[in-house]
């Protein structure tokens, strides 16, 4: 395995070092590191270091709608991205709600060799939100499941809500639950206000969000589990985390990139790419999760990566697909509605982009400082570059950006898997196995 001094990077944006990389590990860390014999340097002047990130909230598609996404294409995208590990989502086809299935994608993730995938594993049989799914087969399966989630449905219904909670606990699980009032949502197509009257779509209104959330701790705290709030996206949702955690309730919560960025105003062009669920919201609710996400109110950026063919979004809005690709921009947008807004620093994305969400999902090999002894999954960034997002740039199957023509700033330069480049000068690398 070729080993690697990285020259010169700014760790966490806070201090300049070298890093050498042998045999998967961070074996040493200093300056000046000794270059001679056999090593491959790179140069990371200007460069920040930052553990590989770690996401979530990912929908990979495989198995089922391989035309949308694959393990494959899915996680070259998020290696693009700056990712070390992703948890796939369980809405494939088959549903992800047995031992067989998430073992099938765990596996497909380490054969390719791009980025770690934790499967998800259903809540409910075929994500039907009538009978429990195997948790606990899933868990111990190879795969080692320990996030549950229906996401794309909401378990709706408070028993079988509450007993899910109760059985995760017996091996550390967590529900992570995709928070739709189904009966207040019903047609829904966008934000409920004042511009879903003006342009005649059916209203999301935020109290479907915050109605599923307020049940749900308190479940949580009924039954003593562990609850996590997926794409929180109002801010009334989080006065309610915020009331939930100052009572010790033990629930964590992920904002996107696109509601920490996007208004339900893009809706007004009947452009698909902007319809997703839960929907953008108003700039109120934009700026109230950016303050909660600098606070710790949210816990962490998760992408909700979700890839569709262009048949299911160049369509008319009431007939398009819900969701967004974002694994390829997550941590671009997360500098410019956090970083360059001076409301986070380096190291605080760092913990809510890798630290924070690998112990969310007990995954104890990823999220790991940058340190001597951990394992080297490491990004370099360039937080100076800038570069104007073009939809035929995607490394995904898929093209469903919402950033398209828009200007970001940053650049993934570099990603290390494990010792192993899986990107290299801003590229994603053809062959990364042994
Ligand atoms: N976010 C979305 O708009 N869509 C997701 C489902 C989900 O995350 O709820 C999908 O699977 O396409
Ligand atoms: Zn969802
Ligand atoms: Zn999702």
């Amino acid at each position: 395995m070729t080993a690697y001094v990285i020259r010169n990077a700014n760790l966490l944006g806070e201090q300049a070092a070298d890093l050498r990389i042998v045999d998967g590990v961070i074996a040493e860390i200093g300056t000046d590191l000794d270059t001679s014999g056999d090593v491959e340097v790179v140069d990371a002047t200007g460069l920040i270091a930052l553990p590989g990130l770690v996401d979530l909230h990912t929908h990979l598609r495989e198995p089922g709608r391989e035309d949308a996404e694959t393990v494959e294409t899915g996680t070259r995208s998020a290696a693009a991205g700056g990712y070390t590990l992703v948890h796939a989502m369980a809405n494939t086809d088959p549903v992800a709600d047995t031992a067989g299935v998430v073992e099938q994608v765990w596996r497909l993730g380490r054969e390719h060799g791009y980025c770690d995938v934790a499967p998800v594993g259903a809540v409910t049989v075929g994500l039907g939100g009538e009978r429990l799914a195997e948790l606990g087969a899933m868990a111990d399966s190879a795969a080692r499941v320990r996030v549950f989630s229906d996401d794309g449905k909401c378990v709706s219904d408070a028993v079988l809500m509450r007993r899910a909670l109760e059985y995760v606990k017996a091996f550390d699980g967590v529900i992570a639950q995709h928070s739709q009032e189904p009966r207040l949502t019903e047609g829904a197509q966008m934000n409920e206000g004042e511009l879903s009257g003006v342009l005649g779509l059916v209203g999301w209104p935020a109290v479907a969000e915050e109605a599923i959330i307020a049940r749900d701790v308190l479940l949580a705290e009924h039954v003593g589990s562990r609850l996590h709030v997926c794409h929180l996206s109002t801010r009334g949702s989080v006065e309610i985390v915020r009331w939930a955690k100052s009572r010790g309730i033990d629930v964590t919560a992920e904002v996107t990139p696109h509601h920490l960025l996007l208004t339900d105003q893009l809706a007004a062009t009947y452009d698909p790419l902007y319809k997703v669920n839960p929907p953008l919201r108003t700039a109120d609710d934009v700026a109230a999760l950016r303050e909660a996400l600098a606070e710790g109110i949210i816990d962490i950026v998760a992408t909700d990566h979700a890839p569709h063919p262009s048949e299911d979004k160049d369509c008319e809005w009431a007939a398009a697909a819900f969701g967004m690709t974002g694994l390829e921009t997550a941590l671009s947008v997360v500098q410019h509605t956090m970083v360059d807004t001076g409301l986070l620093d380096w190291a605080g994305v760092a913990a809510r982009m890798s630290a924070k969400p690998a112990e969310i999902g007990r995954v104890a090999a990823h999220g790991r400082p940058l340190a001597v002894g951990e394992p080297a999954n490491v990004v370099l960034y360039d937080p100076a570059a800038t570069r104007v997002v073009r939809r035929e740039d995607a490394v995904s199957r898929s093209r469903n950006t919402p950033y398209a023509g828009l200007e970001l700033p940053g650049r993934v330069v570099a990603t290390f898997l494990r010792g192993r480049p899986t990107v290299l000068d801003g590229t994603v690398l053809e062959e990364v196995s042994a």
